[in-house]
C-alpha cells in the first residue's frame, strides 16, 4: 500500500503520505479476508511464517489452502520431509482445485529434521532462495511433524544477512483435535517435553484442526489445555485448516511519509508514542520507521530510528540548501491510509498536538526510557540496542514461553520453597546463560533439586557456617553506579588450613543469595529487572596458606551451575605472584562467558574502582569514604527490613543483643563467644580441645556449641564484654569444658592425631601452615635461583668459549703431559 506522490513534488499538498510500493485495489482482498499490503521493495525483509505440527495433523492442508487461496502474494515453501520420501509434499498439491497458482518456488530438504541433522541446509536453501528474491514475496516453511520450531525460528537470527533478509512474521501450530491428547501425553525420556508441547509452546497462533473428527467437550478440554502451555497464542477452531488467512499470514507493508516544513519535536513525540505504544488490533503495527526529520528552531537534520516500540530521534548533519522536509519509512503491518495519514495530511495534528492531550503516555516509563535514549545521541552501544531491542524482544518472549512450558510444577514449587521464584527475570537469566528452552529447563531442573537437598530451610543458616562467618572476609556494600550491588572479599582472611570445605561451599551460597537478593531488591525499586553484582575480590596480603584452589573452583562451580548470570564483574585487586599458579590451576575450570567478566586491577586505589562505585559505596581501604559492611549484617538488615515491612514494623526492632541478653540462651551464648575469641586462631584450634574436652561424645559437643552459636557471635566486642558474667553464672559445665579444655592443649599442642578432620585434609592443613611460616624463606630461594639461571643465561657466551677451549687446549695438555690427561693424573 502507498500513497503516490504525483510528478511533480510541490503541487503535492502539504503532508500527503508519498511513494512506496504498488497498491492492490481493494478488489484484491481475497476470499480469505487477506489484504496484500506487501510493497515489494527488494531490499525489505521477506516474511517467513513457520508451519509446525504433529505428524498428520494438516501441515500440508494448511500449505495447500495458503497456496490454493487468493491472497496475491506469490509464496516460496521450504518443505522439510523426513526419510527418503522426497517429493511426495510436492505431489500431495492440488492443482486441479486451483493449487500451486501462488508457488513460485518449492524447496524440499530431506533425510533429517529442520531442526537437528538438517539445519546447516535449511539456512542455505534460504540464501540460495534470496538470490531468487524477486520471486515471491512471502516464504511458508513447513516443518517435520517431530521438528521443534525453536531451533529453526533461531536459525534464522543465525547469520547476520539472513536476519536482514528475512523476518519471522509467525510460527503457526497446526493441532490434530482427534490425536492431540494422545500425543501430548505420550512420555518421552527423562521428562523431557514431547515435541506436540513444544510445538504448541512456541506458536503464535495454533490451528485446532480436524474439529469435525471431535465432540465439542473433547474440543473444549483441549482448548484448555492448549491455553494451559502457551496462553498467548491465538487459538482458533478449524477443519482442513480453512482459516482467515490474515490471522496465519501477515505480511509486511511500507508506507512512505512526506511533511515539508518544520515539526515541532516535543509533538512529534507524543504522537509517535501513541503510534508505537497504543497498539490494537486494528491499529497499525510499526515494526520499522526510519527518516529525516526537519525540527523546528535546529539547523540539523534530525534522524529518526524506531524498531518495534522503541524509537530514538537524534541530530544528525546540518541542512545545506535543500529544502527542508521530513521524510519518514514505516514498515509493519496494518499500515492503511486511514491510520497513517494524521502523520502527514493531518500536520495540524502534530503541530498543534498539545502535550495535556497525552498524559497517558507521559507516565509510561517507556516514553522515558526513549527520551533517555535521544539525550544521549553519540552512545552507540544504546543507540543499537534501540535498533535490535526489538526483535530480540519477540524472539525472547519465544523462548522465555517455551521454557516456561517445558519447567514442571514440581520445579517452580521446589524453587520457591528455595527463596527463589521463577519470574521472567529469572528465567530470562538462565536462558541467557544456556541459550536455549531445553539446556536452562534441564539446568534449571538440576539446580532446584540441588538447592532442595543443599538448603531444606530454604536458605544457608547462619548456624551452620559459623566458622566462615568469624573469619570476616564478605562484606556487602550498596549498589554501584550502575546499580549492581558491590561485594567485596578479603582472601587473606580465608584460611585454608582451618576450612572445612562443605562450609566453605555453603557460605559462597550464603554470601551469593544475599547479593542476590540485594540485586532484585534494587532492580524492584527502580523497576527494570536485576542487574549482576560487581564483585572485588582483594588479594592483598595473601599468603601460602590463604591459597585455596578447591575453594576457588568451588566459587566458580556455584557461580555457573547455580547461580547463573548473577556475576556482572570479578575485579582481582593486588594479585601477588603466588596466586598466578593456583590462577593457572583455576582457569581452565572457568567458562569463556565467566572469564571474560574477569579483570585484575593492580592497586586497592585503582582508578577503574572509584570511577565505577560511587565514594558512599566504595569502601575507605579503596579510596572511598564507606565503612565495610560484612555480610552477614547487611542480611540481618534487609532482614529487618523485610519484618519491618511485613509487619507494620513492630518486629524489626529488636536486635539480636537483646533478644539474647539476660537469657539462659544468651548467656550460654556469651559464653560460647568467649570459648570463640579463646579460639581466634580458627575453628580447627577450637574443636581440637572441645572435643578432647567433651569426652566420649565429641560430635555432639561440638554440634550443640555450633548449634548455639548464634548468628551475632560476629560481634566480638559485645560478646567479649558479656563472657565473663554469663560463664560465672551459668555456663558452668561449658566454663568447666573450656578449662579442661585450655588444660588439654598444653598437651595436645599443635597434635594433629586429634583433630576432627579427616587425617588428609589435617595434614595437608598442617603441611600449609608449616609452609606459611618460611614463606619467606621461599620467596628468598626463588629470588636466589631466579638471580643464579640469569647470571648463568649471562656469562653463557663466556661459559661457551671456555669449553672451546678446552677442546682445543685438551691435546695440547695431553702432550705436555705425556699421554691422556687421565693416565697423567693417575700417575
Ligand atoms: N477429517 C479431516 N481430515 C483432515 C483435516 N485436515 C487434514 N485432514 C486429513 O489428514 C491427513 C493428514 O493431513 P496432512 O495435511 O498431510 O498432515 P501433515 O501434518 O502434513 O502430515 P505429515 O506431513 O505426515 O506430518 C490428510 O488425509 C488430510 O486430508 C480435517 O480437518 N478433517
Amino acid at each position: 500500500m502507498s500513497y503516490d506522490s504525483g510528478d511533480a513534488e510541490d503541487d503535492v499538498p502539504e503532508g500527503i503520505a508519498l511513494s512506496g510500493a504498488p497498491a492492490l485495489a481493494p478488489e484484491d482482498t481475497g476470499a480469505s479476508g487477506l489484504t496484500n499490503e506487501w510493497s515489494g521493495t527488494r531490499s525489505e525483509p521477506v516474511p517467513v511464517t513457520l508451519i509446525t505440527g504433529f505428524l498428520g495433523a494438516g501441515k500440508t492442508t494448511l500449505v495447500n489452502y495458503i497456496l490454493t487461496a487468493k491472497h496475491g502474494y506469490r509464496i516460496a515453501v521450504i518443505c522439510n520431509e523426513f526419510g527418503e520420501e522426497v517429493g511426495i509434499e510436492h505431489a500431495t498439491l492440488q492443482p486441479e482445485a486451483g493449487g500451486a497458482q501462488a508457488l513460485e518456488e518449492w524447496v524440499e530438504l530431506a533425510n533429517g529434521c529442520l531442526c537437528c541433522s538438517v539445519k546447516t541446509e535449511f539456512v542455505q536453501a534460504l540464501e540460495a532462495l534470496m538470490q531468487r528474491r524477486s520471486r515471491f514475496d512471502y516464504i511458508l516453511i513447513e516443518t517435520t511433524g517431530l521438528a521443534d520450531p525453536g531451533p529453526v525460528a533461531a536459525a534464522l537470527w543465525a547469520d547476520a544477512e539472513l536476519e536482514a533478509a528475512v523476518g519471522l512474521d509467525g510460527v503457526v501450530a497446526v493441532a490434530d483435535a482427534r490425536n492431540l491428547a494422545r500425543q501430548l501425553a505420550e512420555p518421552r525420556e527423562a521428562g523431557a517435553v514431547n515435541e506436540a508441547a513444544r510445538q504448541l509452546a512456541y506458536a503464535d497462533v495454533v490451528l485446532l484442526n480436524k474439529v469435525d473428527q471431535a465432540s465439542e467437550g473433547v474440543l473444549t478440554e483441549l482448548e484448555a489445555r492448549i491455553r494451559g502451555i502457551n496462553a498467548a497464542a491465538a487459538l482458533v477452531r478449524t477443519q482442513r485448516c480453512r482459516v482467515d488467512l490474515a490471522r496465519v499470514l501477515h505480511g509486511f507493508a511500507t508506507v512512505s511519509v512526506r511533511l515539508a516544513g518544520d515539526l515541532c519535536l516535543g509533538r512529534l513525540r507524543a504522537w509517535l508514542d501513541e503510534l508505537l505504544w497504543e497498539r490494537g488490533p486494528s491499529t497499525p503495527d510499526v515494526l520499522r520507521a526510519k527518516g529525516v526529520l526537519a525540527v523546528r528552531g535546529c539547523d540539523k537534520r534530525h534522524i529518526l530510528q524506531a524498531v518495534q516500540e522503541l524509537y530514538e530521534i537524534a541530530p544528525g548533519p546540518p541542512w545545506a540548501s535543500e529544502r527542508r522536509e521530513s521524510r519518514v519509512v514505516f514498515i509493519g503491518r496494518r499500515l492503511n491510509a486511514a491510520q497513517l495519514r494524521p502523520w502527514g495530511m493531518e500536520r495540524d495534528r502534530v503541530l498543534k498536538f498539545t502535550p495535556e492531550q497525552a498524559p497517558a503516555f507521559s507516565a509510561s516509563p517507556f516514553v522515558s526510557a526513549s527520551k533517555d535514549l535521544t539525550t544521549d545521541s553519540d552512545n552507540a552501544e544504546k543507540r543499537l540496542c534501540v535498533r535490535f531491542a526489538g526483535r530480540a524482544a519477540s524472539h525472547e518472549s519465544r523462548e522465555l514461553h517455551m521454557l516456561r512450558a517445558l519447567l514442571g510444577a514440581e520445579v517452580h514449587e521446589r524453587m520457591a520453597a528455595g527463596s527463589e521464584p521463577l519470574d521472567d527475570a529469572a528465567l530470562r537469566r538462565w536462558l541467557r546463560a544456556w541459550r536455549s528452552p531445553d539446556a536452562a529447563a534441564a539446568a534449571l531442573a538440576a539446580h532446584a533439586a540441588w538447592r532442595a537437598a543443599a538448603m531444606p530451610a530454604g536458605r544457608v543458616l547462619e548456624e551452620d557456617i559459623l566458622h566462615e562467618l568469624a573469619t570476616g572476609k564478605a562484606f556487602l556494600q550498596g549498589c554501584d553506579a550502575r546499580g549492581r550491588p558491590v561485594l567485596a572479599v578479603l582472601a587473606a582472611r580465608h584460611d585454608m588450613g582451618a576450612r572445612d570445605l562443605a562450609e566453605t561451599r555453603r557460605f559462597v551460597c550464603y554470601v551469593l543469595d544475599a547479593a542476590a537478593a540485594a540485586a532484585d531488591a534494587a532492580g524492584a525499586a527502580r523497576g527494570t529487572d536485576p542487574v549482576g553484582l560487581l564483585c572485588l575480590f582483594d588479594l592483598t596480603g595473601l599468603r601460602l596458606s590463604n591459597l585455596d584452589v578447591k575453594a576457588l573452583q568451588a566459587i566458580f562451580e556455584l557461580l555457573q551451575s547455580h547461580y547463573p548470570e548473577r556475576l556482572s564483574a570479578l575485579w582481582f585487586i593486588n594479585a601477588p605472584w603466588i596466586f598466578w599458579g593456583v590462577w593457572r590451576m583455576v582457569r581452565p575450570f572457568i567458562d569463556a562467558k565467566t572469564r571474560e567478566k574477569i579483570a585484575f586491577l593492580g592497586s586497592a586505589r585503582a582508578p577503574e574502582l572509584r570511577e565505577a562505585i560511587p565514594a558512599s559505596v566504595l569502601p575507605v581501604c579503596y579510596g572511598g569514604a564507606a565503612r565495610l559492611v560484612p555480610v552477614e549484617k547487611a542480611v540481618a538488615a534487609a532482614r529487618t527490613a523485610a519484618a519491618g515491612a511485613g509487619s507494620g514494623g513492630s518486629g524489626g526492632g529488636e536486635s539480636d543483643d537483646e533478644a539474647h541478653g539476660g537469657t539462659h540462651e544468651g548467656r550460654l551464648a556469651a559464653a560460647k563467644a568467649a570459648l570463640r575469641r579463646w579460639a581466634a586462631a580458627g575453628w580447627g584450634a577450637a574443636q581440637r580441645p572441645l572435643r578432647a574436652a567433651a569426652g566420649s561424645r565429641p560430635v555432639q559437643a561440638i554440634r550443640s556449641v555450633r548449634a548455639r552459636l548464634p548468628a551475632w557471635h560476629h560481634k566480638p566486642a559485645e560478646l567479649a564484654a558479656r563472657a565473663g558474667s554469663a560463664i560465672a553464672s551459668r555456663a558452668s559445665s561449658v566454663r568447666s569444658a573450656l578449662a579442661s579444655a585450655e588444660a588439654r592443649v598444653g598437651e595436645v599442642g599443635g597434635s594433629r592425631g586429634t583433630s576432627c578432620k579427616t587425617g588428609g585434609g589435617a595434614r595437608r592443613a598442617g603441611l600449609l601452615r608449616r609452609l606459611a611460616l618460611p614463606e619467606l624463606l621461599l620467596r628468598v630461594l626463588c629470588v636466589v635461583a631466579a638471580s643464579a639461571l640469569r647470571v648463568l643465561l649471562a656469562a653463557r657466551a663466556e661459559l661457551w668459549a671456555a669449553l672451546k677451549f678446552l677442546a682445543t687446549a685438551g691435546p695440547a695438555l695431553e702432550l705436555w703431559a705425556g699421554g691422556p690427561l687421565g693416565v697423567a693424573s693417575r700417575r
